[in-house]
């Protein structure tokens, strides 16, 4: 392909493969975005600008070109488009995962990472992991004993009931669970789906002849109605002055809205929007990574029984591993990582838009560019990783590198402002799930079928998820 690099004495722009009308760079995406745009900076670089129809769009695909977007450059990077699913669900871009820059986000973001998911509160939310656990751990069991057990919704279940529980709190009842749980998966397949105004954007009346918009508006009135619901159960319980003592997440937000002292006030839009961000946030990314992290633990039988054998010398028989336990897992993390490094369930992490012409390896950018970072890519750039394809945890032990944003060889979370502000809450959750799931059952395959055997296939999204559901044989450890 040929390779366009518009000279400019100073600051040319990045180069960019050859487009076709109309429609650009973006039929050179498809099947799978990152597969494909790894592909094509592997022609054209690490920092190349493709026009997806009528978007330019800057891709990063290398830690260096990270790092400098990062260190010297994160706050003209911190944008978010104005992506039509996330204007129209979330309350006219009031989730914090796509409000544009500025002091909406800066507040409500503050909010969330003080109040809502700092280390007190994920602590505090203990017992309700515990329990979900122990639910799902027993389901397992029962159904194992007539044969394999469908993982795939059995996780998804899980994760879905932790988000619900810690959101509206104990008096939830199971069939709203439910609902919600329909809700964000119908919103998941939504947020797949092309629509013409993300990319041609003076063409979006077109949206109108494909029922898109019909669909949309449908879901957004269902998940208004249910979280409006909610919400006002709550203020008729009675809403607490303590934050501090708040029991689940509708709580802590009405409680702040109470509150005088702080220096902006939410409104109910912007509340309800933040809830939404913690379903959509928090429930698919957590699944992913389970489904993942078993799918590897299964075609690596040698990896598996090292994690059974780390459970049981730290754990012991007891029935369950504790989150102490867990903190002395080092071949876990290891575990933890190696997944997220090559199966990251967002992986191109969360789109970009500059919010003033800026600069990066030395091209230029002007504001209103979108970006996006190939996390996938660099986690598997051979330049810095040994056997990149491979499945090796080992590479993990005796190392500090991590996904705290530091290390820009290994960005599952995000870098910078943006960076996943839920990170602490997954952790939490995917390392104390996969403990005890190894930790009470050994895996098979069925039907004498091979770990070798099990289809790895992926399905494209904003995540990146299984395309197969995972059927295994689970047998209680003695
Ligand atoms: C394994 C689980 C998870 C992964 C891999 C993940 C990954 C990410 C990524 C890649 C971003 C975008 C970062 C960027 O633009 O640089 C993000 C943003 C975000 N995540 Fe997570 N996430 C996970 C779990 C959660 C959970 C459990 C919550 C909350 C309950 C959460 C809340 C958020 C929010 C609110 C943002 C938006 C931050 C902003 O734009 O300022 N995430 N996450």
């Amino acid at each position: 392909a040929k390779t366009r690099k518009k000279a400019n004495s100073q600051n040319p722009q990045p180069p960019s493969p050859f487009k076709l009308p109309i429609i650009g760079n973006l039929h050179q995406i498809l099947p799978v975005p990152y597969r494909s745009l790894q592909a094509l900076s592997l022609k054209h670089g690490p920092v190349m600008l493709l026009h997806l129809g009528q978007i330019p769009t800057l891709i990063i695909s290398s830690s260096d070109s990270l790092s400098e977007m990062t260190k010297t450059r994160d706050i003209s990077f911190s944008g978010r488009p104005n992506l039509k699913i996330p204007r129209q669900i979330g309350y006219n871009s009031k989730t914090i995962a796509f409000s544009t820059y500025g002091d909406y986000w800066r507040h409500s973001r503050k909010i969330c990472v003080l109040h809502l998911l700092s280390s007190k509160r994920v602590h505090s939310f203990l017992p309700v992991r515990q329990s979900e656990l122990s639910s799902m751990l027993s389901l397992i069991s029962h159904q194992s004993s007539s044969g394999p057990v469908n993982l795939s919704p059995i996780l998804y279940t899980f994760t879905s009931k932790i988000l619900c529980r810690v959101a509206f709190g104990r008096s939830v009842l199971e069939d709203q669970c439910r609902l919600m749980h329909d809700y964000i998966r119908e919103l998941t397949r939504l947020l797949g789906v092309f629509n013409v105004e993300d990319y041609f954007p003076s063409l979006k009346w077109l949206d109108r002849f494909s029922n898109l918009d019909a669909q949309i508006y449908s879901l957004f009135k269902k998940l208004d109605g249910f979280i409006s619901s909610v919400v006002e159960d709550h203020i008729i319980a009675g809403v607490r002055d303590d934050v501090a003592a708040a029991g689940d997440l509708v709580d802590v937000l009405l409680s702040l809205q109470k509150d005088d002292s702080l220096e902006f006030s939410l409104t109910m839009d912007e509340v309800k929007a933040i809830i939404l961000n913690m379903f959509i946030a928090g429930t698919s990314t957590s699944f992913i990574f389970l489904e993942w992290a078993m799918s590897e633990l299964i075609r690596n039988p040698k990896v598996l029984k090292k994690l059974q054998q780390e459970t049981r010398m730290v754990a012991g028989k007891t029935s369950m591993v504790t989150e102490e336990d867990v903190n002395k897992m080092h071949y876990l993390k290891a575990v933890v990582k190696e997944v997220l490094r090559l199966h990251p369930p967002a992986p191109l992490l969360l789109p970009r838009e500059t919010i003033e012409n800026t600069e990066l390896q030395g091209y230029k950018i002007p504001a209103k560019t979108r970006v996006i970072i190939n996390a996938w890519a660099i986690g598997r750039d051979p330049k810095f990783w040994d056997a990149p394809e491979e499945f090796m945890p080992e590479r993990f032990m005796n190392s500090d590198l991590d996904f705290r944003g530091q290390d820009f060889d290994f960005v599952p979370f995000g870098v910078g402002r943006r960076i996943c502000p839920g990170m602490q809450f997954a952790v939490a959750t995917i390392e104390f799930t996969l403990a005890n799931l190894v930790h009470h059952f050994d895996w098979e395959m069925p039907s004498g079928l091979s770990g070798e055997d099990l289809n790895m296939e992926e399905t494209q999204g904003l995540t990146m998820h299984r395309k197969y559901p995972l059927l295994l044989i689970a047998k209680k450890m003695e």
